[in-house]
């Protein structure tokens, strides 16, 4: 159990899962190490300054891909190239898996995009609901597509070692594998399909304007007037903030209500609405049992959305009542498509920056920080805090970034969607506890929950 920060108790302890982050298949290097060979950090003072650094675990961690020894063998991470040296001498010090690493690189580029259009297809669900090995024909009969097109699409989740192919006969037969099964067909419990249908259809097009939203936008921000041949006249207008989010130039959204773009149709609203239900298929208990929170007898989850956290909560905490309170169309949609036969959580309409949030003992704020800027921040926790009770706390889910700057890869890349879609940014624990403590919350404790996302419990 590490302290991560002067004055926060740590539960699960960043180091450990920094340390399994960081190593994925590469062997950790202490600085004695690296400065006894030559390696050296990129941030090191005394570093020659050329180095070459690899995270392909971390690539595959994102695909949930099989991790392949042969293909990733373990093996230096680090390597220092001197000042001198040229790209033929850098070659020297690779070894083969290193230099086959562009090959693998180009299967990577759309790696993503074969099990993404193999979801939106609905092939490992019909590959689940049959109970034998199909043909190309026949799966291309069934969801009405090209017999050519399906059979180079099913080879290829072949190759990536999703799907199995038995060829009998001169005929090929595809079967899923139990990966494939439990987690990227429809039906499974622990079904990833409403994240990869959003990652597919929206994520991806603000991801096209990846580059858009990083660069600082200073073309925009002089305006060059030809008065007259002899007049020039240039205005310039203040600068813009660097980086935004992507709405405008993906959907012809304003970038300022990032909820108004987030739920721009019905369609839409349905989709985020799942793919916010189905994270806490996978997080949900370690979230709500970080720590123990049978003590705060009301607990009301401010955007709450489908409630599927609020329920795990009331599930942990049976003595306890769980509301839910997100925006009016919101809770219509959650209680029209999302509600369940045993519900005990209650579902409120309101405007957690507008309106007023109701008395509790604990506030749950999961996935919320992350959407929006720091002064944004910085008013809700203060509203919270004037109208939590005394004792009673308020719980941040997010996924956090470790203070090192060095992972969790998942945090980074979630940092680069909020970049592309929203006001905010992931953030690290230190970032939560400073602003939590700046409007006077006490008791900051955090916990690393070794899965997506992470908890930090405050108390006023
Ligand atoms: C990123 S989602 C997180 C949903 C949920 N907490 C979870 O983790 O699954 C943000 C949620 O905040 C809600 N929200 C956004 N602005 C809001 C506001 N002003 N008042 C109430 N809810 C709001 C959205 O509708 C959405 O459900």
């Amino acid at each position: 159990m590490a302290n991560l920060w002067p004055d926060v108790k740590e539960q699960n302890g960043d180091n450990k899962k920094d340390e399994k982050s960081l190593t994925g298949n590469h062997k950790r290097i202490t600085r004695e190490e690296r400065s006894a060979s030559g390696i050296w950090h990129q941030h090191s003072p005394t570093a020659p300054p050329l180095v070459l650094r690899h995270r392909r675990t971390d690539i595959l961690a994102i695909l949930g891909w099989k991790q392949n020894s042969s293909v990733f063998p373990t093996g230096s991470a680090h390597l220092g190239i001197s000042p001198g040296n040229n790209i033929g001498t850098m070659a020297e010090h690779l070894s083969q898996s290193e230099l086959d690493y562009p090959f693998k690189l180009l299967e990577y580029f759309n790696g993503f995009r074969v099990i993404f259009s193999a979801c939106e297809l609905g092939v490992f669900d019909l590959l689940l609901r049959s109970q034998e090995p199909l043909s190309a024909q026949h799966v291309a009969r069934e969801l009405s597509t090209s017999v050519d097109g399906m059979e180079r699409l099913l080879d290829a989740l072949v190759g990536i070692e999703i799907l199995e192919v038995e060829t009998t006969d001169g005929i090929a037969l595809y079967s899923s594998t139990d990966v494939a099964n439990l987690y990227l067909a429809k039906g499974s419990g622990k079904s990833l399909h409403d994240m990869i249908i959003y990652q597919s259809q929206t994520i991806y097009p603000l991801w096209n304007n990846m580059v858009d939203a990083v660069r600082r936008k200073l073309r925009a921000n002089i305006s060059i007037f030809i008065i007259s041949r002899v007049q020039t006249e240039v205005c310039c207008f203040p600068p813009r903030r660097e980086g935004k989010n992507q709405n405008e130039k993906t959907f012809g959204l304003p970038p300022e209500d990032i909820f108004q773009a987030i739920y721009r149709s019905e369609e839409e609203r349905l989709k985020f609405m799942g793919l916010m239900n189905s994270s806490w298929v996978l997080d949900g208990h370690d979230i709500v049992t970080a720590f123990s929170l049978s003590c705060f007898q009301e607990i009301v989850d401010l955007g709450g959305c489908t409630g599927a956290l609020a329920r795990e909560m009331a599930k942990a905490y049976p003595s306890s009542s769980v509301t839910v309170l997100d925006l009016p169309q919101i809770v219509e949609t959650a209680q029209k498509h999302f509600s369940q036969e045993d519900d005990t959580v209650l579902f409120q309409s309101g405007d957690f920056f507008s309106g007023e949030i109701p008395p509790a003992d604990l506030y749950v704020l999961a996935r919320i920080l992350h959407d929006w800027p720091e002064e944004k921040c910085l008013t809700l926790l203060r509203k919270i805090y004037d109208t939590c009770k005394p004792g009673g706390g308020v719980l941040l889910v997010e996924a956090m970034l470790f203070e090192n700057r060095r992972g969790p890869v998942m945090a980074q890349i979630f940092s680069l969607n909020m970049l592309v879609q929203t006001e905010g940014r992931e953030r690290p624990p230190s970032e939560y506890i400073r602003i939590l403590n700046q409007t006077g919350f006490r008791n900051v404790q955090v916990c690393r929950t070794g899965k997506s996302y992470d908890a930090i419990l405050a108390i006023r």
